[in-house]
Order: structure tokens, then C-alpha cells, then sequence
């Protein structure tokens, strides 16, 4: 993880500051929830540090077969390092779909929002630390609809402090990359009712997200189970 932190310290922000005008992430969720489907935002993931090999597909065609099999949301990784992710890859799909797109990334610094555009952005409550108040703020000033990610209760209460309203529950410990689903379970009960909960992490099944939904969860985020094998099969199965 140090690796990994060390790189997005480095990279460089955007020359000038963007303005998006964003796709609403809420009202994609209550849209699937109206037609009886669970909200899923699917990973567009080539690699991971976690993940054997790389999937070299057309970024662009693994994101439309996502939303033909049903994904309310997309997920794209613009880290290059250890995800094989880029901006250019979440431009080129932003383009060529129509549901919101969360940029997934370990943002460390404001500049580094304006590298591109996206629906969503991800800030890390425990990367951040006391800066994320002010990363909240600064994304939202530029129209990102920002998802706060949590994996502790301090970084809940922090992710609250902070103002957030849409709060990502990763059971993925980023310290010793160990997934427990019993991590979501554990903190969303802690979470007011009027924040938009997302499970992360480690959803591999029917029966994972049943869970999930179960204990809480107003939306999925799946990236490994959706990107190993067919990913309009996988997101189907996993959004009925
Ligand atoms: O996925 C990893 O191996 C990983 C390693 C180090 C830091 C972050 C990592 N993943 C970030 C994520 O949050 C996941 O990509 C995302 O929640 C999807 O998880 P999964 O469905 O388990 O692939």
C-alpha cells in the first residue's frame, strides 16, 4: 500500500479546473430500485494488487457490456501503476454511456480533481485524514457528487463531520488487503438514515449481495466478480 500511496502523492493535478455537470447518482439508484433490480455500480478494473494477470479489453466495450447487464453506476480506476487504470479510459467511457462515473482513484490532493471529469469522485477517509472536509467541499464546488470511503467507525464519524452524504463502507482493510463483509454489517447501522450507503468490496455472489442489501446497503460496488469472465453475465447476475 505504502508503493501505492507513495505514486498518488507524485502525481501531478490538472492545469485548469474542471466543471462538471454531473449525472445524479441518487436518482440512478431510486431508478433501479423503482424497476426492482439492486443498484450495482460495476468496476472497471484491468488489475489490482490483488488480482491474478491483466485484462487488456477495450475499456470502452467492458463499460458498455456493464450497462447492457444492468449496472446503475460505473466505477473506472485512473490509477496507472497497480490498476492499469487512466483518465483517458474513464474520458472515453464518460463519453460513451449514459449512467453516472465514479472516478476511482487515491486522490491525495485538489489538483489532482481537475485531472478529469466524472460523475462521482472517490475520496478515501483514511488517505485523506484532516484534509477531507476541504476535499469534500472542493469537489463539490466543481459539481463532483463526492463518495466518501470508510472502513472504521472514527472514519465514518470523520466521513460525517466531513458532510458527506454518499459514504462507500469498504470491507476491503486497506492496511492488510483483507475482505470481511461483516465490515459493513458492523457500521452501516451507525450511518443516518438519509445517507446513500454503498458496499465495497468482496461481493462475489447472489447470496454476498443479498447480504449486503440486507444489512443495509442502498448500492453494490463489484469490480473482481464482474471483471472475471463475461461482465454482462456477471453484472446481470448480480443486479436481478
Ligand atoms: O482491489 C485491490 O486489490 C486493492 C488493493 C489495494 C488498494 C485498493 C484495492 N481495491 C480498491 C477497491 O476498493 C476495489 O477495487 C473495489 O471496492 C472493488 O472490490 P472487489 O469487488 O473486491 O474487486
Amino acid at each position: 500500500m505504502r508503493a501505492i500511496l507513495e505514486a498518488a502523492r507524485e502525481r501531478p493535478g490538472g492545469e485548469t479546473r474542471v466543471s462538471v455537470d454531473a449525472r445524479s447518482f441518487p436518482e440512478a439508484v431510486a431508478e433501479t430500485e423503482a424497476a426492482g433490480r439492486v443498484p450495482v455500480i460495476a468496476e472497471v478494473k484491468p488489475t489490482s494488487p490483488t488480482t491474478e494477470g491483466v485484462r487488456e479489453d477495450d475499456p470502452v466495450e467492458l463499460a458498455r457490456e456493464m450497462v447492457a447487464g444492468g449496472a446503475t453506476a460505473l466505477s473506472v480506476l485512473t490509477e496507472p501503476e497497480h490498476f492499469g487504470g487512466s483518465a483517458e479510459s474513464l474520458r472515453r467511457i464518460r463519453e460513451a454511456v449514459d449512467v453516472p462515473v465514479l472516478r476511482k482513484d487515491f486522490i491525495m490532493h485538489e489538483a489532482q480533481l481537475d485531472v478529469v471529469e466524472s460523475d462521482l469522485v472517490l475520496l478515501i477517509a483514511r488517505f485523506v485524514g484532516e484534509g477531507l472536509p476541504d476535499l469534500v467541499e472542493a469537489a463539490r464546488d466543481r459539481g463532483f457528487q463526492p463518495l466518501v470511503e470508510v472502513h472504521t467507525r472514527e472514519e465514518l464519524t470523520a466521513a460525517l463531520a466531513a458532510g458527506a452524504d454518499i459514504v462507500g463502507i469498504n470491507n476491503r482493510d486497506l492496511g492488510k488487503l483483507e475482505v470481511d463483509l461483516g465490515t459493513f454489517e458492523e457500521l452501516a447501522p451507525e450511518a443516518p438514515e438519509d445517507v446513500l450507503l454503498v458496499a465495497e468490496s468482496g461481493v462475489k455472489t447472489v447470496d454476498d449481495a443479498t447480504r449486503m442489501r440486507e444489512a443495509g446497503a442502498d448500492a453494490l460496488l463489484v469490480g473482481t466478480a464482474i471483471m472475471d469472465g463475461d461482465v454482462r453475465r456477471n453484472t446481470e447476475t448480480l443486479t436481478q
